[in-house]
């Protein structure tokens, strides 16, 4: 039996990579809304209570709407991208990897809700220090990142891409989040279990896709005796037996003279990697990979066949 399928969003940056990503499968059936009716609320209600699955990829307002028209239908299971319910507990965290059981929960899971693309890299990188004891309770977390344009969906895209607009912007890279108070710092904290808020700094760069996320560690202020090995080899662990998220080798890593933002672009897959010299008291985790892919869409397809595995 083939799965109906619905996206709430499917003209969006993140609705249509879904979209492609579905193109050639025959073992799911996408339902579809015209793009002149996309804001149709009637015709959203219709096919949402439709569908098998319904994924969202709405802003957050638009997504609890959605949510609230499948309210008493018990049939419809739901993915959502937005920011909306990542730290709803009757929400699984649709990020398979964050442990060895959250693959089954997002099998078993009816509402699901699909991670950010920066919370990704953030918390791919410190949940498995914080899980093996080698991040101690109060150290303070630094994320910086840099993230593709299309990561702001289609207002930013326009924004970057159309210098005749009132709002374009010019500039090639650009710091925001200024205020240190982006909506995925509870995510980050919450499912990287940790026990202070991260200081969290976003920025843009002028490339369509692609994503590098930054966690500097001192490694005086880790566990006593903690190594770029150590810090390495609990990645490493946390990580086996999985192909979607791979752990650089440090041998590899250190003959890298730099990381490519958009190396992984179109790909679903991410790259971590811990960086610093012998015997430095200083190491760098890195997290690359596709905004719209493990960052989103490509994360969104994973989860959706997880469910279908059920
Ligand atoms: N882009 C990315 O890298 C990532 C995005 N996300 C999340 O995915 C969700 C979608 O983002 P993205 O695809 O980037 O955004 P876009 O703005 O590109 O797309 C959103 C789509 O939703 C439609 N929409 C907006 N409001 C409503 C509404 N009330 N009813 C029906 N349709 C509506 C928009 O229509 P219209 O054109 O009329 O505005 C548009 O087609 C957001 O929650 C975002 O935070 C998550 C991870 C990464
Ligand atoms: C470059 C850019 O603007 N990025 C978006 C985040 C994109 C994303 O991940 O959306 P979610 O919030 O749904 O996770 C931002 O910082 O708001």
């Amino acid at each position: 039996m083939t799965a109906k399928i619905f996206i709430d969003g499917e003209h969006g940056t993140t609705g249509l990579q879904i979209r492609t990503r579905m193109a050639d499968r025959r073992d799911v059936e996408l339902l579809s809304i015209p793009e002149a009716e996309r804001r149709n609320a009637a015709m959203r209600e219709d096919l949402l209570n439709s569908a098998d699955i319904a994924i969202l990829c709405l802003p957050d307002e638009a997504s609890k709407e959605a949510v609230t028209m499948l309210a008493g239908n018990n049939n419809v299971r739901v993915i959502d991208t937005s920011t909306a319910y990542r730290v709803d507990p009757n929400w699984a965290y649709g990020f398979a990897e964050l442990d060895k059981a959250q693959a089954d929960k997002i099998k078993a899971a009816r509402n699901v809700a699909n991670p950010g693309c920066y919370p990704t890299g953030a918390i791919a990188l410190l949940r498995p220090l914080r899980a093996a004891g080698l991040l101690p309770d109060g150290y303070p977390v630094s994320v910086n990142a840099v993230s593709g344009y299309t990561g702001g969906g289609k207002q930013l895209i326009g924004q970057m891409e159309d210098a005749s607009r009132e709002d374009a912007i010019s500039a090639n890279n650009f710091l925001y989040g200024l205020t240190l108070k982006h909506k995925h710092v509870p995510e980050m904290k919450e499912h990287g279990l940790l026990d202070r808020a991260p200081l969290f700094s976003p920025s843009v760069g002028r490339f369509a896709q692609g994503m590098i996320v930054q966690v500097p560690l001192f490694l005086e202020d880790l566990k006593d005796g903690a190594t770029i090995e150590s810090i390495h080899s609990a990645l490493v662990a946390h990580y086996a037996g999985q192909d979607i998220v791979t752990v650089v080798p440090l041998n590899e890593s250190a003959t890298l003279a730099r990381v490519d933002a958009e190396e992984l672009v179109n790909t679903d897959r991410m790259k971590l990697f811990v960086f610093g010299a012998a015997g430095s008291p200083h190491v760098n985790l890195v997290a690359l990979l596709d905004n719209l892919g493990k960052g989103a869409s490509g994360a969104a397809v994973q989860n959706m066949d997880l469910m279908l595995s059920a």
